[in-house]
C-alpha cells in the first residue's frame, strides 16, 4: 500500500521540533509534524512557560508587598496557587495560538497523535479518534522531549505526592511543601512556593546549591533562600515517602523525618524515547532515555536526527530550538555549518534570579588563568534604588593581562537579561572582547546596564 511521503517528518512540537520544522519548510522541504499533546511541547505546557509565569506573578507580589509606597497605603494582597496558575494558563494559550500559526503559514502538515516507527522510514501515528495513519519520510527529526524522572519506590499516584508536571494540577495553596531535589527545577519551585508564603523545606542531595554556578552566586542563592524562610538541607537522600490522609512524611537516610501537606519530587528527567519502536529499527536509548548523536545531530541511523532534551546536555529550551534548526540544515546541506555557542548562558528563575555565561572563579583557578574580578552591587545603582530592587550583583571576571572578559555572573532582578549585554561583548573577536568597552562607552542613566561600567571600573582599580 502507498503511504503519504514527506521529505522530513518531525516528532514533537517543543522548541526542538519547531526549530527543525520551520527551517526545513523554509528551505522548501515537504514537512510533517506529529504531536501527541498540544502544540508547544513540554516547554509550553509543563516546563519553561508555566514555571516562569508562576514565578513572575510571585515576584510581582513580593515587589508589591515590599514597596514602601504600597505598604503605606495598606491592603494585604495575597494570591492562591490556583490563581497564579490561571495567569500562567492564559500565557500558555497565547503561546499555543502563536505557535500553531507558524505551522499553518509554512504549509507544514500537522498530524495529531502518537508516533511509532514501524519501519526505518515509516511512522504509524495512533490518532485520538482511534485511527492509525501511516506516513513515510526520507529524514526524521526526533524532538520528543523529556518527563520527570519517577523512582519506583515513590507512589506518584498518591494525591499528596507531586512531580513538576503534576504540580500544575494543584488545586489549593498548601501550608507546607517539601521540595526534594535542589537542581534548577527544585530551587525555582521552592522560590515560587515561598513567595506565596508557604513553608518550604528544600532537600538537596549534594553539598551546595547548583554547584555548576560560580561559588559566590551559589552562596548568594543559599543566603537569600534562607532569609526568605526556605529551610535548605544539604547532603540528604530520601529513605521513604509515606503519603497519608492528613499529610505526607519524608524519611531521610540520615534519620530525619519531615512532614508537609505536599511532597514535590524534582530530581532529574528521563528522555521520551519509550514505546516508539526505536529498538526495532536499531536505535537504543540509554537508561535515562537519551540518544547519542554526532555533531550533525545524527543518531546511529544517519537519516534519523535527534535534538533537545532527548540528547541530554544542555536540556534547555533555548538550545533545543537552535539544535532543531541545525539538524534541519544538516538534512538539507549534508552537514551543520553552525554549532551551539561554546559558552551557553544559564538563566535560573529563582528569587533572586540568576544568570551567567563563561567561566567561574574556580574553573579559572583550576586552569591557572590569571584573572581579576570587578563587582557592581545593585544596592549602589540608581535604577535599582528607584525600582526597589537592591538585592543583586554583577560580577565580571577578566584576564588581568589582556582585559578579556572570561566570565559574567549575575544575580538579582532581570539578571537573565542583564547577562546578554556582556555576552555580546564577550563573543567579539580580534580584541573586541575587552573590559575597556564598558569604561569607554556611554550608558543610559539610570539603567541596570550601568552595572557593567561600575563593575569594569571596580575591576580595573584592582590592577597594578
Ligand atoms: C519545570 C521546568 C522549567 C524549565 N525552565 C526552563 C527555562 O527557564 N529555560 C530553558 O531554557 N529551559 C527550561 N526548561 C527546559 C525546557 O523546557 C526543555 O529543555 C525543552 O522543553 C526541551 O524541548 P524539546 O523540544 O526537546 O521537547 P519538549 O518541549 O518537551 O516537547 C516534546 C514534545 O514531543 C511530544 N511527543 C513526545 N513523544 C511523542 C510521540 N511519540 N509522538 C508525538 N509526539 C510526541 C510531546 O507531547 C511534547 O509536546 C524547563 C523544564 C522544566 C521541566
Ligand atoms: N531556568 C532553566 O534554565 C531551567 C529551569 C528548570 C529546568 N531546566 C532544565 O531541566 C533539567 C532538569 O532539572 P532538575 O532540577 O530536575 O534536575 P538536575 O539536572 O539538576 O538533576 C537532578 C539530579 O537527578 C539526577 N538524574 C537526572 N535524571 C535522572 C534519571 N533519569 N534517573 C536518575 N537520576 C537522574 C541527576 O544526576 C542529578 O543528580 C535541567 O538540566 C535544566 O536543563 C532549566
Amino acid at each position: 500500500m502507498e503511504h503519504f511521503k514527506y521529505d522530513v517528518a518531525v516528532i514533537g512540537t517543543g522548541p526542538g521540533g519547531e526549530g527543525a520544522a520551520m527551517k526545513a519548510a523554509k528551505e522548501g522541504k515537504r514537512v510533517a509534524v506529529i504531536e501527541k499533546h498540544r502544540i508547544g511541547g513540554g516547554c509550553t505546557h509543563w516546563g519553561t512557560i508555566p514555571s516562569k509565569a508562576l514565578r513572575h506573578s510571585v515576584s510581582r507580589l513580593i515587589e508589591y508587598k515590599s514597596a514602601p509606597l504600597f505598604r503605606e497605603k495598606g491592603g494585604n494582597i495575597s494570591f492562591s496557587f490556583p490563581e497564579i496558575l490561571r495567569a500562567a494558563e492564559s500565557v500558555i494559550e497565547r503561546q499555543v495560538k502563536l505557535r500553531s500559526g507558524f505551522y499553518q503559514y509554512n504549509n507544514i502538515d500537522l498530524i495529531e497523535g502518537t508516533a511509532t516507527f514501524t519501519g526505518p522510514n515509516q511512522l504509524t501515528i495512533a490518532q485520538p479518534n482511534g485511527a492509525n495513519e501511516v506516513i513515510e519520510a526520507n529524514d526524521f527529526v526526533l524532538a520528543t522531549g523529556s518527563r520527570p524522572y519517577q523512582p519506583d519506590d515513590i507512589d506518584f499516584n498518591h494525591p499528596r505526592v507531586y512531580d513538576s508536571d503534576k504540580i500544575l494540577t494543584l488545586g489549593y495553596t498548601p501550608r507546607r511543601v517539601i521540595v526534594y531535589g535542589a537542581g534548577v527545577i527544585g530551587t525555582e519551585y521552592a522560590s515560587i512556593f515561598r513567595g506565596l508564603g508557604v513553608k518550604v523545606d528544600l532537600i538537596n542531595n549534594r553539598d551546595r546549591l547548583l554547584s555548576f554556578l560560580d561559588d559566590e552566586i551559589s552562596d548568594a542563592l543559599s543566603y537569600h533562600l534562607r532569609i526568605s524562610g526556605v529551610v535548605v538541607r544539604h547532603n540528604e537522600t530520601y529513605d521513604k515517602v509515606i503519603g497519608g490522609d492528613d499529610g505526607v512524611e519524608l524519611h531521610l537516610k540520615s534519620g530525619k523525618k519531615l512532614k508537609a501537606d505536599i511532597f514535590l519530587f524534582a530530581n532529574g528527567r528521563t528522555g521520551n524515547t519509550q514505546n516508539m519502536g526505536l529498538e526495532d529499527i536499531g536505535l537504543h536509548p540509554d537508561r535515562r532515555g537519551q540518544l547519542k548523536v554526532d555533531q550533525d545531530y545524527r543518531t546511529e541511523l544517519p537519516h534519523i536526527h535527534a535534538v533537545g532534551d532527548i540528547i541530554g546536555y544542555p536540556s534547555l529550551a533555548s538550545a533545543a530550538y537552535d539544535q532543531g534548526r541545525f539538524a534541519a540544515s544538516a538534512i538539507i546541506e549534508g552537514q551543520c555549518h553552525h554549532q551551539l555557542v561554546e559558552d551557553i548562558p544559564t538563566g535560573i528563575y529563582t528569587i533572586p534570579e540568576i544568570s551567567s555565561v563563561g567561566r567561574s572563579e574556580s574553573e579559572l583557578t583550576d586552569a591557572q588563568i590569571p584573572y581579576e574580578v570587578g563587582h557592581a552591587f545593585f544596592k549602589d545603582l540608581a535604577r535599582a534604588q528607584i525600582a526597589g530592587q537592591t538585592v543583586g550583583m554583577l560580577k565580571l571576571l577578566f584576564n588581568r593581562d589582556t582585559k578579556e572578559i572570561l566570565g559574567i555572573h549575575c544575580f538579582g532582578e532581570r539578571a537573565a537579561e542583564i547577562v546578554h549585554i556582556g555576552q555580546a561583548i564577550m563573543c567579539q573577536k580580534d580584541g573586541g572582547n575587552s573590559l575597556d568597552y564598558f569604561v569607554n562607552t556611554t550608558f543610559n542613566y539610570p539603567t541596570m546596564a550601568e552595572a557593567y561600567r561600575v563593575a569594569a571600573l571596580n575591576g580595573l582599580n584592582r590592577l597594578f
